[in-house]
């Protein structure tokens, strides 16, 4: 595979969107990892997503700082235990803003959402934009364990043109300016690609997002 062969570079998949190979070091990988099996805990833990149509998501989901559902946000886990939902700690926010001046320059607001979606090898998330914020603040994503296919595609349809780039353990992708309401998506996931050391089978995917609210 050619990104063996040569390193994987930093790359704009769109006006925008950044995607980084490697951001987070194994050292941070692993502390985020442990993070988010506190978080995943009951209560206000790991829950299945319902979907208005009747569907559940396949992708297993945690919120911090505000609980996310189809489509829209509040402060207690109204589809899951209906307890409060975690607090969003400041060094993530930390974290998410670095993750935007790494990238696409000085951040201007805090964030302030989290959602943890785990993936087994059969999960899937279909293309959406991430639309029920009143920020329009990059959308800062981070990937820990397995690798998967991320779609990357336009603001206009859930189909093509599209990108789609490899995210691994490690990788950061931001999205924000023209590309913040782009759609996207994670048609796959390659089974048992996850580094060894860092003990996840499956993938963590960590988003953070500014509420404005
Ligand atoms: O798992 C991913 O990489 C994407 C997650 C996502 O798009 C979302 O939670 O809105
Ligand atoms: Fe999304």
């Amino acid at each position: 595979m050619d990104a063996e062969l040569f390193p994987r570079a930093r790359t704009e998949i769109a006006p925008g969107a950044v995607h980084v190979p490697d951001w987070l070091d194994p050292a941070l990988q692993h502390d985020l990892l442990t993070a988010c099996r506190e978080w995943a805990r009951p209560p206000a833990g790991l829950r299945e997503v319902r979907t208005p149509g009747g569907g559940t998501m396949t992708a297993r989901q945690v919120c911090l700082g505000w609980h996310w559902y189809p489509y829209a946000y509040s402060r207690t886990t109204t589809d899951g235990d209906g307890t409060p939902v975690k607090p969003f700690p400041p060094w993530l926010d930390e974290l998410g803003r670095r993750a935007v001046a790494d990238t696409l320059g000085a951040p201007t607001a805090s964030y302030d959402i989290a959602l943890i979606n785990f993936y087994d090898a059969d999960a899937r998330m279909g293309m959406h934009r991430d639309s029920d914020e009143k920020s329009d603040a990059p959308v800062v994503s981070l990937s820990l364990g397995d690798t998967c296919v991320f779609r990357f595609g336009n603001t206009e349809t859930r189909t093509k043109p599209y990108t789609d780039v490899e995210l691994r353990s490690g990788d950061l992708f931001v999205f924000g300016g023209p590309s913040r309401l782009a759609y996207h998506g994670v048609p796959r996931v390659y089974e048992g690609t996850a580094p060894g050391e860092l003990g996840l089978k499956g993938r963590l995917n960590v988003t953070l997002r500014v509420s404005g609210f």
